[in-house]
């Protein structure tokens, strides 16, 4: 067989053992993914399996994606029959076809967390429950924890003990009984509904278990209760499973997973065959021997050691900084220096770190800097105002019984419909038990409405004709009416202001995607467009073969590779985060140090870590330690770079990474978050060779100034700190 040529001996085993349960357990850049991809192929090719008959599961749909690019490249033909998606994706596929047998309309709609927010909030008031107390987010916490662990409703109310577990309960109860009634999923109901589906319907899951004979999951160990289950119903049959995964990356507890599914899996499957891959193919030895150093720190965990025959590499950089806008501009520069004169692309670097927050100071510098990047998370392109408006327009016309897409447009743009109206509609459909849209439909009954009657009509009128219209008009042609005949982007146009562009911008790029999906999907369908658009995971956004510098959090970053790694924030209260070191939860610590291993093993080429020694949160400055998992790879693997601070902190564990050196301490009051103005001065007040002041630094000599596109580059010698080179915007030097 060709294509296992590029295989070695126990990827190869792993290939062929395609009947029976098989788990494949083993370290981060072993090849893992690349064995299920070549499963497929080897499935279809040689064990001549009906392409229909496989089902590929991965963690993210950027993942899917790629392992369905991997896998056409590789098979010739059928290879398009395979469903390769993630959970959720299968999931909705499988409800779509027969949610209906569970008293759902196939045209349901999933919510995304702002939809669910919404619901939540109406539920809490009312059931009267005081928002100081029941704070909607914790409260849709505590019922996703419940679904993720297969807990309904009745039974989260037959083990609550508690009043205030009780009261959970009754809220878990209502919110789900109004999501049924709005024909509605939020993302953990696709997975429970499906189980529940295959438990209430026998013949169902006999079709499906006929249909995926070979099932493969990838990441097998960040699958929680209800994925595992889902899993369990439909490989029963045939047992022909084989899951892949690495209990050192397992870092999502906080949403359930359960690496008990990976390392209970023998006693699910007795029969089960294990083969373990120890060869990387990743990284270079020294970020190997990093990560093996560092995760070694874990008790609770299987052992194993990777090795590499790739080279030795370069050691691991790291640096730390005074604040995080010294450990920005060090980034953005060290990237732009490597694109110079190393003949890298943007594309080959990614800056990792430990939450969304901390990419702000690497945008502003990217901006300056005029470098491309792309943030993975942030404001989601669905999440921004304009593009849920128009989606709740097509939502409405798909499913009339999601009440909050129609509560959400009645007055977008306004048709003077006043609020007490659209409460005295709602209590009319609670009343009748009816949806808010049919409730609007009956406005000639609801007393009250009097005024508002004519507008409503208006309304019912617009979303009857456009329903009349779908079955002829393409997506594209219905969401250009909607916009038309709503004004909306007349109203944005009048506007006319920065803000208003912005959004008439993204509205177009809303009827690109409609245009791409028209093009792409096999029968496009309303209900088909809006549910991809549900789906779409912020990774997703990154499109291929372009090239900018990725940003994201470490734990989108899982199973990604990238040249050139930087992780970022590496302090003792951000990465391990606060919580975890003073919680006295050491398993808490360790999956914060399995993150880590996740964060490492990315890196083929080169990894930079980074650290301040002061930082701003949340508008205060704090002093934090270096991380102590910088700490735990061994001095001889690292690079300190010639920064003196970093040098020195490095051969001194005891004060390592310390803010209290001497002649360094800065006191949060002189600290002071510098304005961000993307402004050139007209002119220097300085030159080289003059002696100036900094509000930090104090006095020194200008070395050097080059002039960037957007700003000046000082470089000056401190008489205290050294040569720094830093924007003459931001540094404010005074000349002596
Ligand atoms: N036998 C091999 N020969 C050459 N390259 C290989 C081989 N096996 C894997 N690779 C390459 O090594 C890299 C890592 O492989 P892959 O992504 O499949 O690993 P993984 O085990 O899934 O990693 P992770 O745990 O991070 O998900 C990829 O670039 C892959 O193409
Ligand atoms: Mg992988």
């Amino acid at each position: 067989m060709s294509n296992c040529d590029s295989l070695n001996n126990e990827q190869q085993e792993a290939v062929m053992y395609t009947e029976g349960p098989l788990l494949i357990l083993a370290g981060a850049g072993s090849g893992k993914t690349r064995v299920l991809t070549h499963r497929i192929a080897y499935l279809i090719e040689e064990k001549e399996v009906k392409p229909w008959n496989i089902m590929a599961i991965t963690f993210t749909n950027k993942a899917a994606k790629e392992m369905r690019e991997r896998v056409n490249a590789i098979v010739d033909f059928g290879a398009e029959s395979v469903w390769v998606s993630t959970f959720h994706s299968s999931c909705v596929r499988i409800l779509r076809r027969y949610i209906d047998r569970i008293g759902y309309e196939n045209n349901f709609t999933i919510y995304d967390t702002e939809d669910s927010k919404s619901v939540m909030k109406e539920v809490l008031r009312r059931l009267d429950l005081d928002p100081k107390v029941y704070k909607d987010r914790a409260m849709l916490a505590k019922i996703s924890s419940a679904k993720n662990e297969l807990i309904l409703p009745e039974e989260y109310e037959r083990n609550a003990a508690r009043w205030e577990e009780k009261k959970v309960a009754q809220v878990y109860h209502e919110y789900q009984a109004q999501l049924r009634k709005n024909n509605a999923l939020d993302f953990d109901d696709l997975l429970v509904r499906t189980v529940e589906l295959f438990r209430a319907e026998p013949e169902v899951l006999d079709f499906y278990q006929e249909r995926f004979r070979y099932i493969m999951i990838d990441e097998y160990q960040d699958t929680n209760t209800v994925q595992f289950e889902f899993v369990r119903l439909l490989a029963s049959k045939y047992k022909n499973l084989c899951v892949v995964g690495d209990d050192d990356q397992s870092i999502y507890k906080f949403r359930g997973a359960n690496i008990g599914n990976i390392l209970g899996f023998e006693r699910v499957f007795p029969e089960a065959k294990v083969i373990k891959l120890e060869q990387n193919y990743r990284s270079t030895q020294n970020i190997l021997n990093s990560a093996n150093e560092v995760i070694s720190n874990n008790q609770g965990r299987k052992a194993k050691r990777l090795w590499t025959e790739n080279e030795t590499g370069e050691l691991i950089h790291f640096r730390q900084f005074q604040n995080g806008f010294e450990e920005a501009e060090f980034i953005v520069g060290d990237i732009s220096k490597k694109v110079r004169t190393e003949g890298c692309q943007y594309k080959d670097f990614a800056i990792l770190y430990r939450t969304n927050a901390q990419s702000r100071l690497f945008e502003e510098k990217f901006l300056i800097a005029n470098i491309p990047y792309k943030l993975v998370g942030g404001v989601n392109f669905y999440a921004r105002k304009e593009i849920k408006d128009l989606l709740a327009y097509l939502k409405t016309v798909d499913n009339a019984l999601d009440d909050l897409a129609v509560q959400r447009i009645i007055n977008v743009p306004r048709r003077g419909i006043g609020a007490a109206t659209i409460s005295r509609v709602e209590e009319h459909a609670r009343e009748q038990g009816i949806s808010f849209y049919d409730a609007l439909l009956e406005a000639d009954y609801i007393p009250g409405v009097g005024r508002s009657l004519a507008k409503i009509k208006a309304f019912t009128l617009f979303i009857q004709s456009l329903r009349s219209q779908e079955g002829y008009l393409g997506v594209k042609e219905l969401l250009e009416k909607i916009i038309e005949e709503t004004g909306y982007v007349k109203e944005l146009e009048a506007e006319d202001t920065e803000e208003a562009r912005g959004r008439i911008e993204n509205i177009d790029e809303l009827l690109s995607k409609v245009a791409d999906y028209e093009e792409s999907a096999e029968q496009s369908t309303l209900s088909g467009f809006l549910q991809e658009v549900a789906l779409v995971a912020d990774i997703d956004s990154v499109e291929e073969g372009s090239d900018y510098v990725l940003m994201m959090t470490l734990h989108s970053a899982k199973g990604l590779e990238f040249d050139h790694v930087y992780m970022a924030g590496m302090e003792d209260g951000i990465f391990p985060s606060y919580l975890t070191i003073t919680g006295g939860d050491s398993s808490e610590l360790e999956e914060e140090r399995r993150l880590c291993y996740v964060g490492i093993t990315r890196a083929r080429k080169s990894l930079t870590m980074t650290s301040a020694m002061q930082r701003m949160i949340r508008g205060e400055t704090q002093y934090n330690k270096t991380s102590r998992f910088v700490r735990e790879i061994p001095r001889e693997l690292v690079d300190l770079g010639r920064d003196a601070i970093t040098a020195r902190n490095y051969s001194k564990p005891s004060t390592f990474g310390g803010a209290e050196l001497p002649g360094r301490a800065y006191s949060a009051a002189t600290f002071k978050p510098r304005e961000f103005t993307v402004k050139k001065a007209e002119s220097l007040e300085y030159g080289v060779g003059d002696t100036v002041r900094h509000m930090k630094f104090g006095v020194g000599e200008v070395q050097d100034i080059t002039e960037g596109g957007k700003d000046y580059e000082v470089t000056v010698d401190f008489e205290r700190v050294g040569v720094k080179r830093m924007f003459a915007s931001f540094a404010k030097l005074k000349k002596l």
